[in-house]
């Protein structure tokens, strides 16, 4: 890290030292009503419905969420060529992406204006940059099982040009999300280095152990890649139940300096076959409210929610991490 503070190091502090990151933003475009049971996913609505698109961002912002993550999740140029588009139209897609979550942010800081006395921040915007198994559409950001023929230079190549146009896109950060083995890890850390990319970024771990990263392997194996890279500036957790969520905190704790983030889904589990949550355990509003402060107490600088979280989780971790900060 250069000596100058980061955008996000700088919003962390102005948030009193835990910035809210907001919640499942598929999950809130399903509740206006967007069908995105394909293997595009939330990126369809990038061309079906882009006004949802900034409709939600705006309602993630009116909940207090420092930082939105964009609609790239599962936006990538082979799955936007599958399906017909040019190499140029998924370009601008992508660069669509971005450009809606700046818009909102801008007009939702101009509004306030008009609000002396206000509580917000503004807000960073977040590239969501989805793991390879996000793009496979079969569940495989929640197993890491990738087959044979993938290899690092396969996942490099996945990712780059996507990276490329993101970064010219001009987000405040990158979020590479549900990163599930520590060969991805280190391709996103080698491609940050090979294109010297400059926005900063977090690089967050899907588990369904609530001990390792998904493929099995251990978050030491993964973090020791990752600390290496003076272009990562936050790790943690994205889309995993809550309950797993404190223990991981502190384990990264113990093996890494890089300020840690955590943005749990509500503890259902996506069946990647049948594309649906099935119930297991489900974490509301009122838990997260209790786990957002005790995440923050074992040393979390980034928190908020994933999947089937939605504004109103978002308003109840503002309210009690606001409130107590
Ligand atoms: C974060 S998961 C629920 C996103 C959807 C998944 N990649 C799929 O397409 O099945
Ligand atoms: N940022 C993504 C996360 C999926 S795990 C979304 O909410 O659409
Ligand atoms: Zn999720």
């Amino acid at each position: 890290m250069g000596k100058d503070k980061s955008s996000l190091e700088d919003l962390i502090e102005k948030a009193g030292g835990c910035a809210v990151v907001d919640g499942g933003f598929a999950t809130q475009l399903e509740r206006h009503g967007a069908v995105i049971n394909d293997p595009l996913w939330s990126a369809l609505c990038l061309f079906k419905d882009p006004h949802l698109i900034k409709q939600v961002h705006l309602e993630y912002l009116e909940a207090g969420a420092d930082i939105l993550v964009t609609s790239s999740y599962q936006a990538t140029l082979p799955g936007f060529l599958s399906r017909g588009l040019s190499i140029e139209e998924g370009e601008s897609l992508l660069e669509k992406s971005v450009k809606l979550a700046v818009e909102a942010r801008d007009s939702f800081w101009n509004s306030l204006e008009r609000t002396p006395g206000h509580c917000y921040n503004r807000a960073l915007v977040a590239a969501s940059i989805g793991s390879y198994g996000a793009y496979l559409a079969d569940g495989s950001e929640y197993s890491g099982c990738y087959g044979l023929d993938v290899n690092l230079d396969k996942l490099k190549d996945f990712h780059r040009r996507r990276l490329q146009v993101l970064v010219e896109a001009g987000p405040d950060l990158l979020a590479f999300e549900t990163i599930p083995n520590k060969i991805e890890a280190q391709a996103c850390v080698e491609l940050l280095e090979e294109e010297n990319i400059e926005v900063p970024s977090w690089i967050c771990f899907s588990s369904v152990d609530g001990e390792n990263a998904p493929s099995g392997e251990s978050f030491k194996e993964c973090l020791d890649i990752i600390n290496k890279s003076n272009k990562v500036h936050a790790v943690g957790i994205n889309c995993a139940p809550p309950h797993f969520i404190e223990t991981l905190i502190h384990k990264f704790k113990e093996l890494t300096k890089k300020a840690i983030i955590v943005y749990p889904n509500s503890g259902e589990v996506w069946d990647g076959r049948a594309k649906r949550w099935l119930p297991s355990k489900y974490f509301g509003d009122d838990k997260f409210e209790v786990f957002a402060t005790r995440w923050r107490n074992s040393g979390a600088r980034l928190v908020g929610g994933c999947c089937r979280t939605t504004p109103s989780t978002i308003l109840a971790i503002t309210k009690v991490l606001k409130e107590s900060s």
